[in-house]
């Protein structure tokens, strides 16, 4: 079977399966979910002209006064009436200026004797210091677009736009088949022969950047019938994701028992490196994505595969990591069949790439903060060469 290169095995992946349906969320609950269509306002913002500051609304013509202090106006408060010549309103941060006046003077420049106002410092220009009636946004104003993913400021904007609560996608719930037999829960004793399991712990912390509903269905032996049955257990969930058993080895079983299971293929084996033996399929109306078991191949194909297929199910517009660019602190050799995605740090003179490139090297993986991704066929890297890399999230 010949290697699928990345950006196929990605399109194939999405190909499977549409976005979620949609759900209304309370904004409380919106944080990191895709809105699954455009949102409009339902209001002016500000709704009519405000005071920026606390002090005196005024006509600013009519400087340096004097002025009759003839009424007030609060935030919250009544609506004031119109303001006769010669005549100020006390006002204060966010409330409305009475009709007819123009400009706020701070209190900080305000001389108040009895109720007779005047102005020192720079005389005032129209609107100097309002918030104009809709010039943060009009009613009916399209704010948000359909695909994007909702933060603290864009929450913030759809609360003030008069929403309660916001359609967005479902979050895909992920059901983790961890397989090998040398594997001992985390924490457990390891005698010789077995392997703390890590692979569904850091997926987990992966999947922790993104909305999703993990359900761990622990280690599975490798043993066909026992497989068989940990993938029926899984079709519960939209996504099933396997670690390991994804290579050509006698117990490498994940495919067999995946397919026995009733599930069929889509694609196996990528032109990449780490993370080769990839592959995905359906199972009902689950996604499959079989990872490789090396933790580093698990890792490198979680960003590039999993994560994005989370945001293409959650409605993301653009579900597929984001490529940087950045100087190299030091050469790399030429590149063979496959991309190559190197893990890396930044450093004050440019990336520098960790000592082991090994995928099963955990404790040099730990030391990146990127990956460069060095494409099939690539002529060997000199120092200073800008090269694209992946930022790996915090
Ligand atoms: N003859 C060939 N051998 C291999 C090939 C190949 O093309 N021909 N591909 C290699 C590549 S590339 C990779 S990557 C690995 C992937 O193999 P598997 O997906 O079958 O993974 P396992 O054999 O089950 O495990 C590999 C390695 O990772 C450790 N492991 C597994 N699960 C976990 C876990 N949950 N936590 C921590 N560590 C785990 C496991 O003990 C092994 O050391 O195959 C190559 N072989
Ligand atoms: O492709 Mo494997 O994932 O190198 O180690």
């Amino acid at each position: 079977m010949s290697l699928l290169p990345v950006s196929e095995a990605q399109a194939r992946l999405f190909a499977l399966t549409p976005p979620l349906p949609v759900e209304e969320v309370p904004v409380t609950s919106c944080v990191g979910r895709w809105l699954a269509q455009d949102i409009a306002a339902h209001r002016d913002q500000p709704w009519a002209d405000l005071s920026a500051m606390d002090g005196y609304a005024v006509r600013a013509a009519e400087w340096p006064g004097p002025w009759r202090v003839t009424g007030a106006s609060t935030a919250g408060g009544y609506l004031p009436t119109a303001l006769a010549q010669g005549e100020a309103y006390r006002i204060f941060t966010g409330a409305p200026l009475p009709p007819g006046a123009d400009a706020i003077l701070i209190q900080e420049n305000a001389e108040l004797t009895g109720d007779v106002l005047r102005g020192v410092d720079k005389p005032l220009t129209p609107g100097l210091h309002v918030r104009a009636t809709a010039s943060d946004f009009h009613i009916h104003q399209t704010l948000l677009a359909g695909g994007a993913q909702l933060n603290a400021a864009k929450i913030a904007l759809a609360v003030l736009a008069g929403h309660g609560t916001l359609p967005v996608r479902k979050r895909p719930t992920i059901a983790i088949l961890s397989t090998g037999n040398e594997l001992v829960a985390p924490g457990q004793p390891a005698p010789p022969g077995k392997l703390p399991s890590s692979n569904a712990p850091m997926l987990m912390a992966m999947l922790g950047t993104v909305p999703c509903g993990i359900l761990d269905l622990g280690i599975v032996p490798d043993d066909l019938e026992t497989m068989i049955q940990a993938f029926e257990k899984a079709k519960m969930a939209d996504i099933i994701l396997s670690t390991g058993g994804a290579s050509v080895g006698d117990h490498d079983l994940v495919r067999p028992a995946f397919t026995q299971a009733g599930g069929s293929l889509d694609f196996w084996k990528i032109r990449m490196r780490p993370g080769k033996p990839l592959m995905a399929g359906k199972l009902g109306h689950s996604v499959f994505l079989g990872l490789p078991g090396n933790p580093v191949s698990a890792f490198v194909t979680a960003m590039l595969f999993l994560l994005p297929l989370v945001r293409h199910m959650g409605g993301a517009a653009s579900p597929l990591p984001v490529l940087a660019s950045a100087r190299l602190a030091a050469p790399l050799p030429a590149t063979g069949e496959r991309d190559d995605y190197l893990r890396a740090f930044r450093a004050e003179g440019g990336i520098v790439s960790v000592t082991s490139q090994d995928s099963a090297a955990t404790a040099a993986m730990a030391r990146a903060d990127c990956l460069i991704l060095r494409r099939a066929h690539s002529a060997p890297a000199k120092t200073g060469d800008i090269v694209d890399i992946l930022p790996i999230p915090a």
